[in-house]
Protein backbone atom coordinates (compact mmCIF):
# COMPACT_ATOMS: atom_id res chain seq x y z
CA UNK A 1 0.00 0.00 0.00
CA UNK A 2 1.08 3.28 -0.94
CA UNK A 3 1.03 6.62 -2.49
CA UNK A 4 1.87 9.09 -4.97
CA UNK A 5 3.95 12.31 -4.38
CA UNK A 6 4.39 14.63 -7.07
CA UNK A 7 3.53 12.04 -9.58
CA UNK A 8 6.25 9.34 -7.60
CA UNK A 9 5.23 6.25 -5.95
CA UNK A 10 6.06 6.01 -2.15
CA UNK A 11 5.54 2.76 -1.08
CA UNK A 12 4.04 3.99 3.02
CA UNK A 13 1.34 2.38 4.96
CA UNK A 14 -1.18 4.99 6.56
CA UNK A 15 0.71 7.15 8.83
CA UNK A 16 -0.78 7.20 12.29
CA UNK A 17 2.37 8.35 14.20
CA UNK A 18 1.30 12.07 13.67
CA UNK A 19 -2.27 11.66 15.15
CA UNK A 20 -1.92 9.47 17.96
CA UNK A 21 -2.31 6.05 16.87
CA UNK A 22 -5.44 7.38 15.03
CA UNK A 23 -6.42 6.30 11.20
CA UNK A 24 -7.51 9.59 9.26
CA UNK A 25 -8.78 9.33 5.61
CA UNK A 26 -7.48 11.62 3.77
CA UNK A 27 -9.76 13.72 1.16
CA UNK A 28 -10.55 12.98 -2.13
CA UNK A 29 -8.39 14.35 -4.61
CA UNK A 30 -10.73 14.38 -7.96
CA UNK A 31 -13.92 16.35 -7.53
CA UNK A 32 -15.59 17.61 -10.74
CA UNK A 33 -19.34 16.58 -11.86
CA UNK A 34 -20.83 15.12 -14.64
CA UNK A 35 -24.04 16.92 -15.54
CA UNK A 36 -26.76 16.55 -18.04
CA UNK A 37 -25.64 19.93 -19.95
CA UNK A 38 -22.17 19.80 -19.37
CA UNK A 39 -22.36 22.71 -17.21
CA UNK A 40 -19.46 22.59 -14.00
CA UNK A 41 -21.24 21.76 -11.25
CA UNK A 42 -21.43 24.93 -8.41
CA UNK A 43 -18.12 25.59 -7.53
CA UNK A 44 -16.45 23.82 -10.28
CA UNK A 45 -14.36 25.18 -13.47
CA UNK A 46 -14.23 21.74 -15.64
CA UNK A 47 -17.90 20.37 -16.78
CA UNK A 48 -18.37 17.08 -18.43
CA UNK A 49 -21.70 16.69 -19.96
CA UNK A 50 -23.19 12.76 -19.73
CA UNK A 51 -22.85 11.04 -22.99
CA UNK A 52 -23.02 7.16 -23.49
CA UNK A 53 -19.98 5.77 -24.14
CA UNK A 54 -17.72 8.79 -22.44
CA UNK A 55 -17.26 7.80 -18.85
CA UNK A 56 -15.52 4.56 -17.55
CA UNK A 57 -15.84 3.01 -13.94
CA UNK A 58 -12.81 1.36 -11.85
CA UNK A 59 -13.54 -0.40 -9.00
CA UNK A 60 -12.45 -3.09 -6.64
CA UNK A 61 -15.02 -5.53 -5.58
CA UNK A 62 -13.76 -5.70 -1.84
CA UNK A 63 -14.00 -1.64 -1.30
CA UNK A 64 -17.39 -0.62 0.37
CA UNK A 65 -17.03 2.55 -1.59
CA UNK A 66 -16.70 1.57 -4.48
CA UNK A 67 -19.22 -0.97 -3.84
CA UNK A 68 -21.68 2.06 -3.77
CA UNK A 69 -21.23 3.08 -7.34
CA UNK A 70 -21.61 -0.88 -8.51
CA UNK A 71 -25.19 -1.13 -7.18
CA UNK A 72 -26.29 2.25 -8.53
CA UNK A 73 -24.75 1.09 -12.03
CA UNK A 74 -27.25 -1.99 -11.93
CA UNK A 75 -30.06 -0.50 -10.66
CA UNK A 76 -30.22 2.62 -12.66
CA UNK A 77 -29.51 0.42 -15.81
CA UNK A 78 -26.06 2.15 -16.90
CA UNK A 79 -23.87 -1.06 -17.22
CA UNK A 80 -23.77 -0.61 -21.47
CA UNK A 81 -23.37 3.40 -20.82
CA UNK A 82 -20.63 3.17 -18.45
CA UNK A 83 -18.05 0.12 -18.59
CA UNK A 84 -15.95 -0.93 -15.79
CA UNK A 85 -12.91 -2.09 -14.75
CA UNK A 86 -11.73 -4.72 -11.69
CA UNK A 87 -8.94 -4.19 -9.88
CA UNK A 88 -7.49 -7.15 -8.46
CA UNK A 89 -8.12 -7.90 -4.86
CA UNK A 90 -4.82 -7.67 -3.68
CA UNK A 91 -3.84 -4.54 -2.33
CA UNK A 92 -0.02 -4.41 -1.74
CA UNK A 93 3.13 -2.65 -2.09
CA UNK A 94 2.71 -1.22 -5.89
CA UNK A 95 -1.24 -0.25 -4.57
CA UNK A 96 -4.39 -1.60 -6.42
CA UNK A 97 -3.28 -3.77 -9.77
CA UNK A 98 -4.47 -4.76 -12.86
CA UNK A 99 -3.70 -8.19 -12.29
CA UNK A 100 -6.05 -10.07 -14.77
CA UNK A 101 -6.60 -13.04 -12.39
CA UNK A 102 -9.42 -14.03 -9.52
CA UNK A 103 -12.19 -11.81 -11.19
CA UNK A 104 -10.11 -8.75 -11.67
CA UNK A 105 -10.44 -7.77 -15.08
CA UNK A 106 -7.04 -5.94 -16.21
CA UNK A 107 -7.11 -2.46 -17.89
CA UNK A 108 -8.95 -2.90 -21.16
CA UNK A 109 -8.73 0.94 -21.72
CA UNK A 110 -4.79 0.92 -22.03
CA UNK A 111 -3.18 -2.09 -20.98
CA UNK A 112 -1.88 -0.28 -17.89
CA UNK A 113 -0.35 -2.66 -15.01
CA UNK A 114 -1.37 -0.52 -11.51
CA UNK A 115 -4.35 1.85 -11.03
CA UNK A 116 -1.74 4.74 -10.27
CA UNK A 117 -0.80 4.69 -13.83
CA UNK A 118 -4.72 5.61 -14.43
CA UNK A 119 -4.14 8.55 -11.34
CA UNK A 120 -0.78 9.98 -13.02
CA UNK A 121 -2.39 9.79 -16.77
CA UNK A 122 -4.74 12.09 -15.54
CA UNK A 123 -2.70 14.18 -13.45
CA UNK A 124 1.70 13.56 -13.87
CA UNK A 125 2.15 15.30 -10.57
CA UNK A 126 -0.52 14.10 -8.65
CA UNK A 127 0.07 13.24 -5.04
CA UNK A 128 -2.46 11.84 -2.65
CA UNK A 129 -3.60 7.69 -2.41
CA UNK A 130 -4.55 6.19 -5.08
CA UNK A 131 -8.04 4.55 -4.44
CA UNK A 132 -11.26 3.56 -6.24
CA UNK A 133 -13.58 3.83 -7.43
CA UNK A 134 -12.33 6.44 -9.99
CA UNK A 135 -15.08 7.74 -12.88
CA UNK A 136 -12.69 8.35 -15.62
CA UNK A 137 -13.32 10.31 -19.44
CA UNK A 138 -11.96 8.83 -21.78
CA UNK A 139 -12.67 11.83 -24.31
CA UNK A 140 -10.51 14.33 -22.07
CA UNK A 141 -8.40 10.81 -20.72
CA UNK A 142 -8.92 12.07 -16.87
CA UNK A 143 -10.50 11.43 -13.85
CA UNK A 144 -13.80 13.48 -13.21
CA UNK A 145 -13.91 11.91 -9.63
CA UNK A 146 -12.56 9.55 -7.18
CA UNK A 147 -15.28 10.33 -4.89
CA UNK A 148 -18.12 7.34 -4.17
CA UNK A 149 -20.75 9.41 -2.36
CA UNK A 150 -20.36 12.09 -5.65
CA UNK A 151 -20.16 9.55 -7.97
CA UNK A 152 -23.31 7.69 -6.92
CA UNK A 153 -25.17 11.30 -7.18
CA UNK A 154 -24.11 11.46 -10.58
CA UNK A 155 -25.37 8.18 -11.26
CA UNK A 156 -28.78 9.39 -10.34
CA UNK A 157 -29.67 11.45 -12.18
CA UNK A 158 -27.12 12.57 -14.48
CA UNK A 159 -27.52 10.26 -17.66
CA UNK A 160 -31.43 9.79 -17.22
CA UNK A 161 -31.56 10.17 -20.83
CA UNK A 162 -30.75 6.72 -21.00
CA UNK A 163 -31.24 5.27 -17.57
CA UNK A 164 -33.70 4.12 -15.16
CA UNK A 165 -35.10 7.78 -14.61
CA UNK A 166 -37.88 5.45 -13.00
CA UNK A 167 -35.70 5.27 -10.37
CA UNK A 168 -34.58 8.22 -7.71
CA UNK A 169 -32.44 7.32 -4.39
CA UNK A 170 -32.33 10.94 -3.70
CA UNK A 171 -35.99 12.44 -3.83
CA UNK A 172 -35.80 16.22 -3.64
CA UNK A 173 -38.38 15.75 0.16
CA UNK A 174 -35.79 13.34 1.70
CA UNK A 175 -32.50 14.94 0.84
CA UNK A 176 -32.48 16.91 4.16
CA UNK A 177 -33.09 13.77 6.17
CA UNK A 178 -30.94 11.68 3.83
CA UNK A 179 -28.09 14.28 4.34
CA UNK A 180 -28.37 14.17 8.31
CA UNK A 181 -28.40 10.30 8.05
CA UNK A 182 -25.24 10.15 5.91
CA UNK A 183 -23.47 13.00 8.18
CA UNK A 184 -24.11 10.85 10.96
CA UNK A 185 -23.75 7.51 9.74
CA UNK A 186 -20.68 8.12 7.40
CA UNK A 187 -17.90 9.09 10.64
CA UNK A 188 -18.88 6.84 13.67
CA UNK A 189 -19.66 3.32 11.40
CA UNK A 190 -18.72 3.21 7.53
CA UNK A 191 -15.46 4.88 8.35
CA UNK A 192 -15.80 3.83 12.24
CA UNK A 193 -15.26 0.37 11.19
CA UNK A 194 -11.52 1.75 9.60
CA UNK A 195 -10.74 4.06 12.68
CA UNK A 196 -11.15 0.69 14.88
CA UNK A 197 -9.81 -1.66 12.69
CA UNK A 198 -6.17 0.61 11.26
CA UNK A 199 -5.69 1.77 14.75
CA UNK A 200 -2.59 1.66 16.14
CA UNK A 201 -2.98 2.82 20.01
CA UNK A 202 -5.73 1.19 22.41
CA UNK A 203 -7.33 4.48 22.94
CA UNK A 204 -7.73 5.25 19.11
CA UNK A 205 -9.28 1.58 18.72
CA UNK A 206 -11.54 1.66 21.69
CA UNK A 207 -12.79 5.44 20.09
CA UNK A 208 -13.84 3.73 17.07
CA UNK A 209 -15.21 0.80 18.48
CA UNK A 210 -17.97 2.73 20.89
CA UNK A 211 -18.96 4.93 17.82
CA UNK A 212 -19.41 1.87 15.51
CA UNK A 213 -21.91 -0.04 18.59
CA UNK A 214 -23.65 3.46 19.89
CA UNK A 215 -24.70 4.04 15.78
CA UNK A 216 -25.20 0.44 15.08
CA UNK A 217 -27.65 0.23 18.63
CA UNK A 218 -29.32 3.62 16.81
CA UNK A 219 -29.42 2.38 13.60
CA UNK A 220 -31.36 -0.95 15.34
CA UNK A 221 -34.20 1.43 16.75
CA UNK A 222 -34.57 3.34 13.74
CA UNK A 223 -35.40 0.16 11.76
CA UNK A 224 -37.48 -1.32 14.54
CA UNK A 225 -39.97 1.43 13.32
CA UNK A 226 -39.70 1.38 9.32
CA UNK A 227 -38.82 -0.58 6.97
CA UNK A 228 -35.51 1.53 5.60
CA UNK A 229 -33.84 4.75 7.01
CA UNK A 230 -36.05 7.27 5.85
CA UNK A 231 -39.61 5.43 5.46
CA UNK A 232 -41.14 3.40 2.74
CA UNK A 233 -38.73 3.66 0.50
CA UNK A 234 -35.37 2.79 -0.71
CA UNK A 235 -32.66 6.09 -0.60
CA UNK A 236 -29.17 6.35 -1.00
CA UNK A 237 -29.04 6.90 2.88
CA UNK A 238 -29.71 2.49 2.63
CA UNK A 239 -27.25 1.91 0.21
CA UNK A 240 -24.33 3.82 2.10
CA UNK A 241 -25.24 2.03 4.96
CA UNK A 242 -25.50 -1.66 3.50
CA UNK A 243 -22.56 -2.05 1.43
CA UNK A 244 -20.81 -1.46 5.30
CA UNK A 245 -23.53 -3.99 7.36
CA UNK A 246 -22.77 -6.43 4.61
CA UNK A 247 -18.78 -6.97 5.11
CA UNK A 248 -19.34 -6.13 8.65
CA UNK A 249 -19.98 -10.14 10.06
CA UNK A 250 -17.42 -12.01 7.47
CA UNK A 251 -14.61 -9.14 7.73
CA UNK A 252 -15.19 -5.68 10.79
CA UNK A 253 -16.34 -8.52 13.13
CA UNK A 254 -13.04 -10.63 13.20
CA UNK A 255 -10.59 -8.38 10.91
CA UNK A 256 -11.11 -4.68 12.42
CA UNK A 257 -11.92 -6.36 16.11
CA UNK A 258 -15.60 -5.13 16.20
CA UNK A 259 -16.68 -7.80 18.26
CA UNK A 260 -19.28 -6.70 20.53
CA UNK A 261 -22.27 -7.65 18.40
CA UNK A 262 -22.42 -9.54 15.10
CA UNK A 263 -25.24 -8.15 12.84
CA UNK A 264 -27.12 -11.10 13.12
CA UNK A 265 -27.24 -10.10 16.76
CA UNK A 266 -29.49 -7.22 15.51
CA UNK A 267 -32.73 -8.92 14.33
CA UNK A 268 -33.85 -5.37 12.54
CA UNK A 269 -30.19 -4.69 11.33
CA UNK A 270 -29.47 -8.35 9.99
CA UNK A 271 -33.31 -8.57 8.06
CA UNK A 272 -32.98 -5.50 6.89
CA UNK A 273 -29.61 -6.28 4.96
CA UNK A 274 -30.76 -9.42 3.42
CA UNK A 275 -33.59 -7.27 2.47
CA UNK A 276 -31.29 -4.84 0.35
CA UNK A 277 -29.40 -8.38 -0.75
CA UNK A 278 -32.86 -9.49 -2.24
CA UNK A 279 -33.31 -6.15 -4.47
CA UNK A 280 -32.91 -7.33 -8.17
CA UNK A 281 -29.57 -6.71 -9.47
CA UNK A 282 -27.80 -6.25 -5.94
CA UNK A 283 -26.87 -10.04 -5.28
CA UNK A 284 -24.79 -9.49 -8.89
CA UNK A 285 -22.70 -6.93 -7.18
CA UNK A 286 -21.56 -8.78 -4.46
CA UNK A 287 -18.46 -10.99 -4.60
CA UNK A 288 -17.78 -12.05 -0.75
CA UNK A 289 -14.78 -14.42 -1.34
CA UNK A 290 -13.26 -11.60 -3.44
CA UNK A 291 -13.81 -9.30 -0.17
CA UNK A 292 -12.54 -11.70 2.33
CA UNK A 293 -9.49 -12.32 0.88
CA UNK A 294 -8.86 -8.08 0.01
CA UNK A 295 -8.88 -7.54 3.81
CA UNK A 296 -7.40 -10.28 5.25
CA UNK A 297 -4.96 -10.59 2.49
CA UNK A 298 -3.73 -6.95 1.75
CA UNK A 299 -3.38 -5.75 5.73
CA UNK A 300 -0.21 -7.31 6.48
CA UNK A 301 0.04 -5.33 9.63
CA UNK A 302 -3.52 -6.45 11.00
CA UNK A 303 -3.19 -10.17 9.86
CA UNK A 304 0.46 -10.83 8.93
CA UNK A 305 -0.42 -14.72 8.35
CA UNK A 306 -2.83 -13.19 5.84
CA UNK A 307 -5.12 -15.98 6.43
CA UNK A 308 -8.01 -15.99 5.31
CA UNK A 309 -11.08 -17.23 7.93
CA UNK A 310 -13.35 -19.93 6.20
CA UNK A 311 -16.75 -18.73 8.20
CA UNK A 312 -18.84 -17.09 9.12
CA UNK A 313 -21.20 -18.93 7.12
CA UNK A 314 -24.43 -16.33 5.88
CA UNK A 315 -27.08 -16.68 4.12
CA UNK A 316 -28.00 -13.30 2.34
CA UNK A 317 -30.63 -15.09 0.17
CA UNK A 318 -32.92 -16.32 3.53
CA UNK A 319 -36.07 -14.86 3.65
CA UNK A 320 -36.78 -11.55 5.74
CA UNK A 321 -39.72 -10.13 7.51
CA UNK A 322 -39.16 -6.26 6.51
CA UNK A 323 -42.30 -7.13 4.59
CA UNK A 324 -44.08 -6.35 8.32
CA UNK A 325 -43.98 -2.48 7.39
CA UNK A 326 -46.14 -3.07 4.33
CA UNK A 327 -48.77 -0.41 4.57
CA UNK A 328 -52.29 -1.84 5.46
CA UNK A 329 -54.25 -1.52 2.59
N1 LIG B 1 -13.59 8.84 -0.16
C1 LIG B 1 -13.33 7.76 -1.00
C2 LIG B 1 -12.62 6.65 -0.27
C3 LIG B 1 -12.22 5.53 -1.16
C4 LIG B 1 -11.23 4.57 -0.48
O1 LIG B 1 -10.65 4.89 0.55
N2 LIG B 1 -11.04 3.37 -1.09
C5 LIG B 1 -10.09 2.41 -0.55
C6 LIG B 1 -10.56 0.99 -0.75
S1 LIG B 1 -11.87 0.52 0.31
C7 LIG B 1 -8.78 2.48 -1.30
O2 LIG B 1 -8.78 2.50 -2.52
N3 LIG B 1 -7.68 2.51 -0.57
C8 LIG B 1 -6.36 2.48 -1.13
C9 LIG B 1 -5.39 3.33 -0.34
O3 LIG B 1 -5.82 4.05 0.57
O4 LIG B 1 -4.21 3.28 -0.66
C10 LIG B 1 -14.65 7.30 -1.58
O5 LIG B 1 -15.63 7.12 -0.83
O6 LIG B 1 -14.73 7.14 -2.79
Amino acid sequence: MGLLVDGVWRDDWYDTETSGGKFIRSETGFRDWITRDGTPAPGRERGFKAEPGRYHLYVSLACPWAHRTLIYRKLKKLEDLIPVSVVHYFLGKDGWTFLAEDGGTGDPLYGLPFLRDIYTRADPHYSGRVTVPVLWDKREETIVSNESAEIIRMFNSAFDEWADASIDFYPEPLRAEIDRLNAKIYPSLNNGVYRAGFATTQEAYEEGFRDVFAMLDELEEILSRTRYLTGDRITEADWRLFTTLLRFDPVYVGHFKCNLRRIADYPNLSNYVRDLFQVPGVAATVDMAHVKKHYYGSHETINPTRIVPIGPEIDYAAPHNRDRFRKAA
